[in-house]
């Protein structure tokens, strides 16, 4: 489903030439849910980005559903980055609209059937769960709320591949389950093929069966997983003065 061969990014700084990524070669396969892993700088992000050439590479190849897109410009770009679905840390979403017109605003990008747009922006709203709060504004969301019209917006377009850089990272552990819950359904009940950045071990353990540890911009190792499943452990009041109380009597 995605292949990447050799690919490579550079930024020249004062005359000196950094790889952020240096010649990463791997593939996903359909319907995976493959992860991403690595300290900071590593090069997570620059690499995840490059799959939709967000990020242009400086050299290599990066092959999507068949199709070499580092061959590809302007319209017939366009319209292979529509397959590939994107989210983000920090949710990007436009502030002045509701949250049905964002996920339209992607609908319209994408020339997608004028009179259809709305029944399926109201459809991908409530796949995700989120049918009562169409008419607010990002800003009367919670954080994981937010992410939610951010997936939605995505998958407006029916996408086989879904990228997503530290989705859990702006939010608490419930809320972080619960999107990971949404993650794995979309994997499941819709076939999209996933890729996770993220440097938090809990959340790639959780649904990832393939996993790529960076390192200085390079494949450190990939590694065959078998997912954990999201684990349940309810962060309520009792929860954290239980953790709270059990620190100190290791003190
Ligand atoms: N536009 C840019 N110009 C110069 N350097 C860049 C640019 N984008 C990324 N870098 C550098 O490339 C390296 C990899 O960055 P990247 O964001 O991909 O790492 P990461 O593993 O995702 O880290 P983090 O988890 O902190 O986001 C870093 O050292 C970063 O400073």
């Amino acid at each position: 489903m995605i292949t990447l061969n050799n690919v490579t990014k550079t930024y020249t700084q004062d005359q000196t030439v950094f790889h952020a990524v240096d010649s990463v070669s791997l593939s996903v396969k359909s319907g995976e849910i493959y992860g991403i892993i690595g300290r900071s700088g590593a090069g997570k992000s620059t690499l995840l980005r490059m799959i939709n050439l967000l990020e242009i590479p400086t050299s290599g190849s990066v092959i999507v559903d068949g199709m070499e897109l580092t061959n590809l410009k302007g319209r017939k770009l366009r319209l292979a980055r529509q397959s590939i679905g994107m989210i983000f840390q920090h949710f990007h979403l436009v502030t002045n609209k509701t949250v049905l017109a964002n996920v339209l605003v992607s609908l319209e990008l994408a020339n997608y059937p004028k009179k259809d747009r709305k029944k399926r922006a109201l459809e991908v709203l409530r796949f995700v769960g989120l049918e009562e709060h169409v008419s607010k504004y990002p800003g009367q969301l919670s954080g994981g709320q937010k992410q939610r019209v951010a997936i939605a917006r995505a998958l407006a377009n029916k996408p086989k591949i879904l990228l997503c850089d530290e989705p859990t990272s702006a939010l608490d552990p419930n809320t972080t389950r619960e999107i990971l819950g949404v993650l794995k359904n979309i994997n499941e009940r819709l076939g999209v093929t996933i890729v996770i950045v993220s440097h938090e071990m809990d959340v790639i353990k959780s649904i990832c069966s393939r996993v790529t540890v960076m390192d200085k911009g390079k494949v450190y190792e990939t590694i065959e997983v078998a997912p954990q499943g999201i684990v349940d452990s309810d962060h309520t009041p009792e929860w954290f003065v239980r953790q709270l109380r059990e620190e100190g009597d290791h003190a």
